[in-house]
């Protein structure tokens, strides 16, 4: 079965076919509900400890202190748009260790989700020169599907919707394709629900939702939900999560960043992308980088984003 990975990474028109995209499967034979929830919990704890016993991620690290291992290493990194040849990023470098928080700011247009699509290997994109090794492989030689089985997420500004899939679906698929990769047993739907039914409370979201098509009808800010869901399934080591602030409450940024925060192990990164101070103010990065004109000019602590959000771009620009 096609991978139902790649929807979540492109979504554009360049959306791969998806082998479900008219009729839902029913992989579950039941709906979630409040009343059901318990039930279903209690019946899946004794296989699932059995299943994950081996493979569970170490303890959430809130404090983000990490190995000191190298993630993520981006040299001279130049990529242009695959149609226009118009070049967007200019030789960006770029270190992630493992267990850091990463955050990008800059400009409207400075290249930062470009950055991160690329990463992702969006095919709108085409890497010209520079190298991109992610946990010691080179990340520039695997397709989409296969990053994403790698340990890479990305959270997207504007997260696909996908008719016909079922949420629970789609995650207990996202879920087994990713652990049939890694030569682990594939969970069974109710052993995948007891997985997570934590999760989705980490996330603060109403079991109702795992019932709905994927992102269909969602508010803007159930879908930055779903999306940390998402992240929360596939545990990866590297989350990059684009402008997941925009379009929050104030209570729903709580719960996003909180969620954030509890996924964070000294092995996993976040590199996220934001525009504003208040985001940091809740999940608190090692890095603050600048990005202009494709390049990122300046870096440094937590305290940068706070310079920047009382003196704008101007003092930084290279202009
Ligand atoms: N597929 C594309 N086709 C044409 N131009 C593109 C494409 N992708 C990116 N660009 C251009 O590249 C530049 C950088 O875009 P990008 O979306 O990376 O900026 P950004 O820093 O994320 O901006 P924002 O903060 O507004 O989200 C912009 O001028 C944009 O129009």
């Amino acid at each position: 079965m096609a991978l139902p990975l790649s929807s979540s990474i492109f979504p554009s028109s360049s959306t791969p076919s998806l082998p479900f995209t008219k009729t839902p499967s029913k992989l579950f034979p039941f709906t979630f509900s409040p009343q059901n929830i318990n039930f279903l919990t209690r019946r899946a704890l004794p296989s699932l400890k059995a299943t994950l016993a081996v493979d569970s991620p170490p303890a959430a690290n809130a404090g983000g202190g990490g190995t000191g291992r190298v993630l993520l290493e981006v040299k001279d990194l130049r990529a242009v748009v695959a149609e226009s040849r118009q070049e967007i990023l200019r030789g960006v470098n770029l270190t992630i260790n493992e267990g850091e928080v990463h955050a990008i700011m800059g400009k409207n247009g400075s290249g930062k989700s470009t950055f991160s699509k690329v990463l992702v290997g969006h095919p709108d994109y085409e890497v010209t020169e520079g190298t991109v090794v992610f946990k010691g492989e080179n990340l520039l030689e695997l397709k989409p599907e296969e990053r994403s089985h790698a340990g890479l997420f990305m959270s997207f500004q504007t997260p696909v919707e996908i008719p016909g899939v079922s949420n629970m679906d789609f995650l207990l698929m996202a879920a087994n394709a990713k652990r049939k990769k890694h030569g682990q047993p594939e969970l069974s739907p109710l052993e995948f629900f007891g997985y997570l039914s934590p999760k989705l409370q980490a996330v603060n979201m109403d079991s109702k939702f795992l019932n709905r098509n994927v992102n269909e009808g969602f508010s803007g800010g159930e879908k930055k939900r779903n999306e940390i869901l998402q992240l929360a399934v596939l545990e990866a080591e590297l989350a990059i999560l684009d402008e997941i602030d925009s379009g929050l409450d104030v209570d729903a940024l709580q719960d996003v960043a909180k969620a954030v925060n509890m996924l964070l192990t000294p092995h996993n990164s976040i590199l996220m992308i934001t525009h504003y101070q208040r985001l940091l103010d809740y999940i608190k990065p090692n890095y603050v980088h600048i990005m202009e004109d494709g390049n990122i000019i300046k870096t440094g602590d937590s305290s940068l984003a706070k310079l920047l959000e009382k003196e704008g771009y101007k003092g930084f620009s290279e202009q």
